[in-house]
């Protein structure tokens, strides 16, 4: 473990919820921002004395989430991992769901407008997420600093137009709103420009960052680096709009982006995102994506950004991937275990495990009924009547399930020594399955070959 993680842990223990910030001024802090950048999770900072002020006080650290779909993604979890970085370090953790601004839409990275989504969605949506932020943000470091949720529409849900262009509009520049990148792309390629909506959209995100200011005396915002121009825009609002700056010094830190391997940002608009919510995406799958996508050439970075695991132990498996007994696939082994727990718990890690050891070609692994369940969302399916399975042979119902054109086809590949049942081989081509066969009297597994399997759910009568 680097120094600086292991100062980290002691003062984490140091530090309760309720030690006022006055009190801990006093005590040096591990500095949150050396183990960031040793961890490749800082692309800018708005001021260096960052390092310094954080080492000696303890801060409020905001990161903002929209509501545009109902879970998070593997992108967003980066935001998650910075702040329960700076949570480990003393600090105080605060996630803001945007329902206010998922009203509106962050033009940031996007070359066409956002739709707007109806009320519901954006409830809906709001829910998802919130669930999702209690629970790593709570288990992340639960002798941390609580972590605090809160909802921008609390703040603008009552704020009149006429209320924002006088306490809001009047302290912000037209000319540096035009300036920021994700305006001027918008303004110079060729559609249909930016809506007055989006436009205005820096301007509540740093109305959020003023008013976490003034009441909770947050100091610092972090997000992906597709942010940085929203983030200073809240910076500079700080110092303008009345009663809002104190001498407390703010800050705004940035993350690089986590690209997909065609290199574009991984997002939760675009198709083929990876979910952090089980119900849209299994444990399972979410440990295969990182199990399977990620290249040896990436893996040490995404082990370093995306896990807790001491920068010793990464340096030994980058040392072990070089060596000529390395077994292919180790490091993203421990990344998917070391993600996939975070995201899903030991439970949702154990479920994966099983299921990929189920699902293995030619695996031989006993089954129970919750690994069954935990495939049936990844192998195909077929439901047959128990008449069509109990007592009837092997063959036949490999044909009814739809795994084997024909009985003859199918009792020559159990002939062949290819079929398992419960992945245990079958060979005898005229066998009968029985009710013993039926996993608590109502799931089968059926292989033919390697890596055919089938799940048959069987309906009593
Ligand atoms: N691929 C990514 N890598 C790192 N951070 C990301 C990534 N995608 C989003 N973030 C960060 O997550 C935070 C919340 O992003 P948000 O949910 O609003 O948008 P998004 O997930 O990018 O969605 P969309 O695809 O709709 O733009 C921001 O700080 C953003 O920079
Ligand atoms: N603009 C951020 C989300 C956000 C919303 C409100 C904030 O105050 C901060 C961040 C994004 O789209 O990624």
């Amino acid at each position: 473990m680097k120094k600086a993680e292991k100062r980290s842990c002691a003062v984490r223990a140091a530090s309760t919820v309720a030690e006022p910030v006055a009190a801990a001024k006093a005590t040096s802090r591990p500095s949150v921002v050396q183990v960031l950048r040793e961890r490749g999770l800082i692309q800018d900072v708005t001021n260096d004395t960052l390092e310094a002020v954080a080492s000696k006080e303890a801060l409020s650290v905001y990161c903002g989430f929209d509501p545009t779909a109902e879970s998070l993604h593997l992108g967003n979890l980066l935001g998650i991992i910075v702040l329960s970085w700076f949570q480990r370090c003393g600090h105080q953790p605060v996630a803001l769901l945007g329902g206010a601004t998922g009203r509106v839409g962050d033009p940031s990275g996007r070359s066409l407008e956002r739709p707007i989504l109806s009320e519901e969605e954006i409830e809906r949506n709001v829910a998802g997420i919130r669930r999702i932020l209690e629970k790593l943000l709570t288990s992340a470091d639960p002798t941390g600093p609580k972590p605090l949720l809160l909802n921008n529409l609390d703040w603008f849900g009552g704020m009149s137009f006429l209320g924002f262009l006088r306490d809001v509009g009047k302290y912000a520049r037209v000319g540096t709103m035009l300036s920021r990148d994700a305006v001027k792309s918008r303004m110079e390629a060729d559609g249909e420009g930016i809506s007055f909506t989006e436009f205005t959209y820096q301007l509540l995100q740093g109305y959020d960052f003023v008013h976490l200011h003034r009441t909770h005396g947050v100091r610092v915002q972090v997000g992906g680096s597709d942010q940085f121009g929203n983030i200073v825009g809240g910076v500079d609002l700080m110092r303008k709009v009345p009663g809002a700056t104190t001498t407390q010094q703010c800050f705004g830190l940035t993350f690089p982006l986590l690209t997909k391997s065609d290199g574009t940002k991984m997002g939760k608009s675009a198709s083929g995102a990876v979910w952090l919510a089980a119900d849209k995406l299994s444990p399972f799958k979410f440990y295969q994506y990182l199990l399977t996508s990620i290249p040896d050439s990436d893996v040490i970075k995404f082990l370093k950004m995306l896990t807790f695991l001491d920068l010793g132990e990464i340096a030994r498996l980058e040392a072990a991937m070089q060596a000529p007994d390395y077994k292919p696939n180790l490091a993203q082994q421990v990344l998917a275990a070391e993600v996939t727990r975070f995201v899903h718990g030991e439970e949702g890690l154990q479920q994966a495990l099983k299921t990929t050891q189920a699902l293995a070609p030619g695996a031989r692994t006993q089954l129970d009924a919750d690994t069954l369940e935990a495939i049936a969302g990844e192998a195909p399916s077929a439901s047959l009547a128990v008449e069509q399975v109990v007592e009837c042979p092997l063959a036949d119902v490999m044909v009814a399930a739809g795994l084997q054109p024909s009985k003859g086809a199918a009792r020559r590949m159990i002939k062949g020594g290819g079929v398992a049942v419960n992945n245990a081989k079958v060979s005898d081509e005229m066998h009968k399955l029985t009710a013993a066969d039926l996993i608590e009297g109502r799931l089968l597994l059926l292989a033919a070959g390697k890596k055919n399997k089938m799940l048959v759910r069987v309906q009593q009568s």
